[in-house]
């Protein structure tokens, strides 16, 4: 049995459990009161809602205070956005997967069953905001009280007004000193034409105006539209892998009801399951008798294989098959990168990795692919440089993957022609809107390789941090562009050719970049940029001879040791090209425009 505490209040894991299985109402986590018994919670007592906002506006502080107010977890210091549970969340302090947690809730002499979930705000992760609100009647938008509208606010918006959900306006941060909640509210009437009576004020932070929410969730939010009565409709949202029991999927039951030993097929690939658990997350999961129409929760049935579990698959029960819900319209990804071991003999451990990975993340592509000097590995296609980059990371740090990531790029429909020739490129204004009298928003088109790399740096930087962006596919547009190659000592380096406009300026810019990013080595380096069989920009880096033992005179042997194991560190973090060692995040720094990044 697994003995374990709950990492938010204490109480003992295996407790709850236990109660469970007695189908005694009361369970270890949080709150005496708290009830598992599913069956007292028909659909009109239930709200599925989902929290979303622009990138730090406090959608996961605001998750906290809801899970403190009704008894999910204790209320302390230790607990903070405790529905960012993984580590590249939390080091990064950005939500970059959606998380779900059921809250009980009483009110006007009813207990309702809420099912949160928090979303991330960064553009890059915008699908995971897609799918969540698959499961959910309502949300909460946030706006800081402070900046107001901002670009994801505009998105996130109507991503939940077109699935035709409840848009509760909540304005957070109004304890700061220069909050204008009356400013936001206007923004609010004027952009998104939602009354201003309807926006709540709150600080999440000090948990003011907490309650007046949880009112509006149940008061304003439809409950879902699912029949009890109907055959069991499960619709599989998210997927997580876990070592011990397989896959574990977030459902939620479009009708029927779930239990442990009912036989389930998968609408997707037709084969049939036995179910070993259903649940809910109290943020973390706790086991449930039966899930019903109406709820979400997880579903974990014997799925060893990371291909069974589809996400947007229908469950639905043997000899009682169904018409499959609509599932997702897959991911578009905007930018490509190649992706190797940095050891090839660690191909198949990093193919496990990547396929668990996908099915947590599934807004990424993967093809195989193999390239002649990095070996073989995949090509991958992320939403954004941003999610490329939080998946690198949760690779290093949930499987211990070590990766080579090559430059990205964009996709391209190439035309080929004898010369194709080098004009300078521009944004084209499409529409400018005043939201207020300090804020606009404003439309361009422009080559999606502009602003994939460092745009929204430079962006935020040339604004002092006020301004805020997103984007979206426009479809591909004629233009003229060059293949430029790189060679290192005569060796082409694949991974580095890319599709410019300013083939000069930009080989030149490339060559300099590699000069900074190579370390010297024991012979001279030369670095080419070349279109075609025409050299366009050339850098030099000079030999040295570097002896690490050098410095150790006389016969400290540890030292030695301590010296050549840091040299051979450092060189697993490089890779072979030729014979120049390249370290392995050279591939992407270069794209960066300033140097220093
Ligand atoms: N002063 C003040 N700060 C707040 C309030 N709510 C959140 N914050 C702070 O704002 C920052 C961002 O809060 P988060 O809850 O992480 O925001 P988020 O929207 O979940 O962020 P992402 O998931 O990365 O988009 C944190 O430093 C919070 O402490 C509030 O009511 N008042």
């Amino acid at each position: 049995m697994l003995w374990r505490r709950c990492r938010w209040c204490g109480g003992s894991r295996a407790a709850a459990r236990a109660s469970i299985r007695g189908l005694q109402t009361g369970a270890a986590c949080g709150s005496a009161q708290e009830n598992y018994d599913l069956s007292k919670f028909p659909v009109e007592n239930v709200r599925n809602f989902s929290i979303i906002a622009h990138v730090d506006h406090g959608k996961s502080t605001l998750a906290d205070r809801l899970l403190e107010i009704t008894g999910a977890i204790a209320k302390t210091k230790r607990n903070k956005q405790v529905l960012d549970k993984l580590q590249v969340e939390r080091e990064r302090g950005i939500t970059v997967k959606a998380q779900t947690a059921t809250l009980f809730y009483s009110h006007a002499g009813r207990t309702y069953l809420l099912n949160l979930i928090d979303t991330p705000g960064h553009v890059d992760f915008s699908y995971e905001v897609s799918r969540s609100l698959s499961a959910c009647q309502g949300v909460l938008l946030i706006v800081d009280a402070n900046e107001g509208i901002q670009a994801q606010t505009v998105a996130n918006f109507f991503l939940a007004f077109e699935s035709q959900l409840m848009i509760i306006p909540v304005i957070n941060k109004i304890d700061l000193k220069n909050a204008d909640p009356a400013r936001v509210e206007k923004q609010i009437e004027m952009v998104f034409d939602i009354p201003k009576e309807e926006c709540i004020r709150i600080s999440a932070k000090l948990g003011t105006n907490i309650d007046e929410v949880l009112r509006a969730v149940v008061e304003r939010i439809p409950p879902p539209n699912a029949g009890a009565a109907d055959p069991l409709r499960a619709l599989v949202f998210d997927s997580t892998f876990d070592h011990y029991r397989g896959v574990i999927a977030s459902i939620t039951l479009f009708g029927g009801k779930l239990q442990r030993g009912d036989k389930i097929m998968s609408s997707y690939t037709q084969k049939l399951y036995e179910v070993n658990e259903v649940g809910i997350l109290r943020p973390d999961e706790y086991p449930v008798e039966k899930l019903y129409a109406g709820q979400v929760g997880y579903l974990i049935a014997g799925m060893k294989e990371v291909k069974e579990a589809q996400i947007g698959d229908t469950f639905y029960l043997q000899n009682h098959p169904v018409e499959p819900l609509a599932g997702f319209k897959p991911a578009k990804p905007m930018v490509f990168a190649g992706m190797y071991p940095v050891d090839q003999s660690e191909y198949s451990n990093l193919r496990k990795a990547v396929e668990k990975l996908t099915l947590n993340d599934s807004s990424v592509t993967v093809h195989r692919d193999s390239s002649p000097a990095l070996g073989a590995g995949w090509r991958l296609g992320f939403l954004g440089l941003l999610h490329m980059e939080v998946f690198n990371q949760r690779l290093e740090q949930e499987y211990n993957a070590s990766v080579i990531m090559t430059a990205p790029t964009v996709p391209y429909k190439a035309l080929l022609s004898s010369s194709k020739l080098i004009k300078s490129r521009r944004g084209v204004q499409k529409s400018l809107v005043y939201i207020d009298d300090h804020r606009v928003m404003m439309q361009y088109l422009f080559p999606l390789n502009e602003i994939v790399v460092d745009f929204y740096d430079g962006l935020k930087s040339l604004s002092s941090g006020y301004a805020s962006f997103d984007y979206e596919d426009a479809g591909h547009q004629a233009a003229d562009l060059v293949k430029m190659d790189i060679y290192l000592n005569g060796h082409s380096v694949e991974e580095l050719t890319t599709i410019v406009e300013k083939a000069y300026s930009a080989g030149k810019a490339i060559a300099e970049r590699l000069k900074d990013s190579i370390p010297r080595q024991l012979f001279e380096i030369a670095i080419q940029a070349a279109i075609g069989s025409k050299i366009i920009a050339r850098e030099n880096i000079k030999a040295m001879r570097k002896n690490v033992l050098a410095k150790c005179y006389g016969g400290d042997i540890t030292r030695k040791m301590k010296l050549l194991k840091r040299q051979a560190e450092g060189k697993k973090r490089m890779r072979k090209i030729g014979n120049v060692e390249v370290p392995k995040d050279a591939f992407i720094k270069i794209l960066k425009r300033e140097k220093d990044k």
